[in-house]
């Protein structure tokens, strides 16, 4: 059977405790029947009701127990459209570091190239 596909717009639909739905690395969750047996307490649910909840869930390092009762709540896919590729999200903040080392660097290099200067037109000054 092919999974159900569901847009952002249909999970807004359900963010209350009467159905709650949200979204981990673009599958569809409908954690209603979950929401008083969730050890990190039925509002952390509902905070992220009706939105893209993986970072959320990433934040607190869910763990292979967590990532396996999640299926038993799965119901659905988001459509192709609406995903986010949390993977190149990562990639994209990772260039963004390294961008910021790369800038770092050069002006470290600046740094030490005017202080040598500065040293050499010192000792030049100060024989004369
Ligand atoms: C279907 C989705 C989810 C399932 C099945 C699930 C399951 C669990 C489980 C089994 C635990 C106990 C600790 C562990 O085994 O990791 C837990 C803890 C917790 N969860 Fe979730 N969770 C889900 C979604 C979320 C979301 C979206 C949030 C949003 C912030 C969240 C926040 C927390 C918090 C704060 C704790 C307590 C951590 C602690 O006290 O150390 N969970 N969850």
């Amino acid at each position: 059977m092919a999974t159900k596909q569901y847009s952002l717009a249909e999970v807004k639909n359900h963010k209350d405790k009467n159905s709650t739905w949200l979204v981990i690395h673009n599958s569809v969750y409908d954690v209603t029947p979950f929401l008083l047996e969730h050890p990190g307490g039925e509002d952390s649910l509902l905070e992220e009701a009706g939105k893209d909840a993986t970072e959320a869930f990433e934040d607190v390092g869910h763990t292979s127990d967590a990532k396996e009762m999640m299926i038993k709540y799965k119901i659905g896919e988001l459509i192709e459209a609406d995903r986010i590729d949390h993977k190149n999200k990562n990639n994209q903040e990772e260039s963004t570091v390294s961008r910021l080392m790369h800038s770092t660097c050069l002006r470290c290099t600046v740094a030490v190239t005017l202080g040598v200067a500065a040293v050499v037109l010192f000792r030049l000054f100060y024989k004369h």
